[in-house]
Order: structure tokens, then C-alpha cells, then sequence
């Protein structure tokens, strides 16, 4: 049986990072990757990137072809260059194979020519997630629904598309869809788009969305898929209402669960949380001293910079001073990539009254920012909530251009206790959608 001292399992953000550290301090490692498409995880082949490079070419009016095709070498040339940052390395090893426990020391690996029993010394999950596909009739027979994954890989454009969810995944590709001409139906059983952020934002957004041309169904509850000879027919219910639509495919994006699915963590002491994530401690240890998990498998946020922070927590661990841990996780925004874009950040108005703070609101039009009226797109908004005798920023949603640059600054802020009249008197470059902050916090 071969003996590593390292393996990671999953060659995501997480894994893919921490496999590259470990062998650049010349430990040996062992990552796994069952998907040679794969290479460099989720994010870069999958997800974040892609969708944003289509997002961003839809909008730029680059037909859907030419994105697509643009899509793809993207991801072959990310895919490749991740590849080799890890392989490359002198005391690094890439294999690509399905892997699950046989114990808590040892893993089967499987692929074409056969299996392998491999132990090590420390072994670390990062095998990252998978949709949840609600249980529907007809869905999971329908040969016109797919996930994210499988939708990105459509080289055809589906001109009537139906998605079901309004989280960023539903969004974004309901916005990508739009821009690129197709009629888009958005089916949701949340109230509002992106359920946690500020209404008003979340109404501006639906608002523009709209405009845009996608037909939203909120509160509505999908309850069957037929398949018909070109697409599905859809029948949901929306108050005492029973609707029908017919679309040429659905997009299910109604969230994630930790992918353990092929782990078989059964075989091992590690133990599981209600949705099978796998539990660790504050330093991302699991229940077994020698392993640990990263990413999305450990329930944790879903974001591929969470993943990266999970390394980070692990590098601390081992080659620095061991402070850094879940409980001191720096404050951090998401973006969903609209247009304009809906980043935020800390507590929205309806948190901070629910916690009891004091605090006051700022708030002002995206359309009174100059750099909005160059770009052509004034619309939009700002939001922050400030403790009332400190103006320190307890919270800012930004639905505007540019606002995932913004955010981060506002974040950095956060981090550093910078008040908010500290930010109103900075002098920032001219002219860009940060000057909002001038105007924002007088
Ligand atoms: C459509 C979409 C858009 C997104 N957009 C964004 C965004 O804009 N910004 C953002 O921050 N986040 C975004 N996310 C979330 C982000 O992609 C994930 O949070 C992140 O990729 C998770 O990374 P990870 O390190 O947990 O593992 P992953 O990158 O998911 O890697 C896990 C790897 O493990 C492999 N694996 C699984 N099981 C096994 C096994 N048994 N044996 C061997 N290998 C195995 C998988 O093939 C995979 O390559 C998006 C997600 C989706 C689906
Ligand atoms: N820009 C980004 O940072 C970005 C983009 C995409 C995804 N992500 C990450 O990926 C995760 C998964 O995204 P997601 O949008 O799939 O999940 P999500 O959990 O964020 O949103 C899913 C939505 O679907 C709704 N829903 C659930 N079941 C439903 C049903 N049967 N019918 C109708 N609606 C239903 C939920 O109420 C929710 O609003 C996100 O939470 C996020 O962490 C991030």
C-alpha cells in the first residue's frame, strides 16, 4: 500500500492552494481530481468564471456563439496553466482518479486501470458541491432540465428559457440569457429576488430586470415538468392560481449541498451535519485528528474566496502562528453580477433593527454619481448603515456600476474600523463610481 504524507481529495480553490504550499515547503502531496475537465475545480471550469465571461460578453452585445466559443478557451487555457501551477511542483502529484474511504487512514482510489488502496498522514476534503434538485414530478425524467453545469455546456442558445430559484445562480444566468436576446421566466418561491438583501434594492433590481425583458413569478411553487417535442411545459401554482408555461429548457438553481455523495464517509469516524456537511472545528479539523475539510463540503458559504480563506486557516495552522480561525474570519461581501451589479456587505437596515443597534442610514441614487452618467447606466442605488455615534459601517448594499469594486473597499473598511466620515474625505481618482462615497457619507 503506498504512503503519502499528504492527500487532498477535490482539486479545488481550497485543495488546489494548499497543495501547491505544501510542496513548495517540499512536502509531499497526493491531490485527487475525478474529472479531468475538472483541473483548477468548480470555480474556474464551472462557475464563477464562465458565467462572468458570458455575462460580461452578452452585455458587451457579443453573440452567444462567439461567447461561447470565447467561454471555452478560457477555461481550457485556466484548466491547463491550474494544472501545472500543482503537477509541476518537484514533490507534487496529480492523479486522476475517484477516491473514498475505506477507513480513516486509508483511501481506495479508482480509475480505468483498476484500484488502489493509499494512506497518509493527513488527509483534506475539498470536494467542493452539487445542486439540489428538489423532487418535483417529471423533473428528474425531463431531457430539457439541467443544472448550471449542464447548461454551461449548451452550444446552442436556448432562445424560451425557464429558471427556477431567484439566488445568484438563477440571476445571473437569467440576466446572462436576457442580454443575449432569449425570453427568460424566472420561477421563485421566495417574495423578493436574493431573499437577504435590502428589499429597496432587490425591487430596483427586479425592476431593471424586467425592463430588460425577464418575466418573474414569485411566491409561485413549480409542481410539475412534462417533457413536450421541443421543451417542457411547466404548470406552477401562484396563490390560488394554476399557471402553465411552456420553454424550451428549465435551469434548476435552487441551491447547493456538500458533495460527500462518493466519499463514503460511513467508513470513517468523520461526522456529518444535517445537510452532510462535514463538521469541523474552528481550525477546520473534522472529528478525525488527521483530517480536515475545505470549501464548500464543510457547509460553510459558498463563495470560492471563503474556500481560499479556508486555506488560509490551514497555512496559518501549519506554518504560521496558528491565530487564524473560523471565530476571527474578516468580515467579506458577495456580488451577484447583474447590470448593474447588486454587491453588500455586514448587516442590512431589517438586522441591525432586529439586533437592537443604534444606527443611522445613508443612502443616495446611483444617478448622482458622475462616473454612472459616463458609463450610460445611472441606475441604481447605495445603502449603508452606520453606528449612530461612531460612524463606523455596520452595513452597505451597492446596486450600481461598478459596485464590486466599491464593496471591497467598503469591506476593507469594515475590517479596519475606517468610519464612514473617514471614507467621505478621502480624495479618490476622477472620475470613478467610488466619488459615490464622498457624496454618501456628507
Ligand atoms: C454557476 C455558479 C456560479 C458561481 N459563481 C461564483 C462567483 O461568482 N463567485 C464566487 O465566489 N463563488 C461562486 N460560485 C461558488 C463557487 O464556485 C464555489 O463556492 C467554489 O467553487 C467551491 O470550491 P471548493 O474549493 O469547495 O471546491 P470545488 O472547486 O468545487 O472543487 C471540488 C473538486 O473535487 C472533485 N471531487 C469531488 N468528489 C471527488 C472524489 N470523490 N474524488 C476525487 N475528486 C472529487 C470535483 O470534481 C471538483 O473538481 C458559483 C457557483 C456556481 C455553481
Ligand atoms: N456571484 C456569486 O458570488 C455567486 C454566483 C452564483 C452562485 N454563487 C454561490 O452558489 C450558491 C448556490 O447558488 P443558488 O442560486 O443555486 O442557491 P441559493 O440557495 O443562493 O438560492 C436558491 C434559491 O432558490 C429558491 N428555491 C429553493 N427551492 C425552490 C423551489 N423548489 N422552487 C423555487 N425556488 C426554490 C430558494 O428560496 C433560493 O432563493 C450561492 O448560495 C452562492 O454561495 C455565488
Amino acid at each position: 500500500m503506498k504512503h503519502y504524507d499528504n492527500i487532498i481529495i477535490g482539486f479545488g480553490k481550497a485543495g488546489k492552494t494548499l497543495a501547491a504550499t505544501l510542496a513548495s515547503h517540499h512536502e509531499e502531496v497526493l491531490i485527487i481530481e475525478k474529472d479531468a475537465m475538472m483541473y483548477g475545480g468548480t470555480c474556474i471550469n464551472v462557475a464563477c468564471l464562465p458565467t462572468k465571461n458570458l455575462i460580461l460578453n452578452a452585455q458587451k452585445g457579443v453573440s452567444f456563439d462567439q461567447a461561447f466559443e470565447a467561454k471555452n478557451k478560457m477555461t481550457s487555457k485556466l484548466r491547463n496553466k491550474n494544472y501545472h501551477k500543482v503537477a509541476d511542483q518537484e514533490t507534487a502529484t496529480v492523479l486522476n482518479a475517484d477516491a473514498e474511504f475505506v477507513d480513516d487512514k486509508t483511501i481506495k482510489v479508482t480509475d480505468d486501470s483498476g484500484e488502489e488502496m493509499l494512506t497518509a498522514d493527513r488527509i483534506f476534503i475539498n470536494t467542493g458541491s452539487t445542486p439540489i434538485m428538489p423532487s418535483i414530478e417529471g423533473l428528474s425524467e425531463s431531457k430539457h432540465v439541467f443544472a448550471s453545469r449542464e447548461m454551461l455546456d449548451q452550444s446552442k442558445q436556448t432562445q424560451n428559457l425557464a429558471i427556477l430559484g431567484s439566488g445568484p445562480i438563477g440571476l445571473e444566468f437569467a440576466s446572462m440569457y436576457a442580454q443575449f436576446g432569449s425570453n427568460v421566466t424566472v420561477l421563485a418561491h421566495d417574495a423578493q429576488l436574493l431573499r437577504r438583501v435590502e428589499p429597496e434594492a432587490a425591487e430596483m433590481a427586479t425592476t431593471d430586470l424586467e425592463e430588460d425583458g425577464i418575466k418573474f413569478a414569485f411566491n409561485s411553487v413549480l409542481s410539475s415538468v412534462e417533457d413536450t417535442d421541443d421543451g417542457v411545459k411547466l404548470t406552477y401554482q401562484q396563490g390560488d392560481e394554476t399557471k402553465v408555461i411552456a420553454a424550451d429548457a428549465l435551469l434548476v438553481a435552487t441551491g447547493r449541498q456538500p458533495n460527500v455523495a462518493d466519499l463514503h464517509l460511513e467508513n470513517t469516524h468523520i461526522k456529518q451535519g444535517k445537510r452532510g456537511e462535514i463538521v469541523v472545528d474552528n481550525k477546520l479539523q473534522t472529528s478525525v485528528e488527521t483530517i480536515w475539510a475545505l470549501g464548500d463540503v464543510n457547509g460553510g458559504p459558498q463563495f470560492t474566496y471563503v474556500s481560499l480563506d479556508d486555506w488560509r486557516i490551514l497555512n496559518n495552522q501549519f506554518y504560521g502562528d496558528q491565530t487564524r480561525t473560523l471565530d476571527n474570519r474578516p468580515v467579506y461581501p458577495t456580488t451577484t453580477f447583474l447590470k448593474p451589479a447588486l454587491a453588500s456587505v455586514g448587516l442590512t437596515e431589517a438586522q441591525a433593527t432586529e439586533k437592537g443597534l443604534n444606527f443611522i442610514v445613508k443612502s443616495m441614487a446611483a444617478a448622482g454619481v458622475p462616473k454612472a452618467q459616463v458609463i450610460g447606466d445611472p441606475r441604481g442605488m447605495y445603502k449603508a448603515i452606520l453606528d449612530a455615534k461612531d460612524h463606523t459601517i455596520l452595513g452597505m448594499t451597492i446596486y450600481a456600476e461598478e459596485a464590486y469594486e466599491t464593496i471591497n473597499l467598503i469591506t476593507t473598511a469594515m475590517s479596519h474600523h475606517i468610519s464612514a466620515d473617514e471614507l467621505r474625505d478621502q480624495i479618490y481618482s476622477h472620475p470613478t463610481m467610488t466619488e459615490a462615497l464622498n457624496d454618501l457619507f456628507a
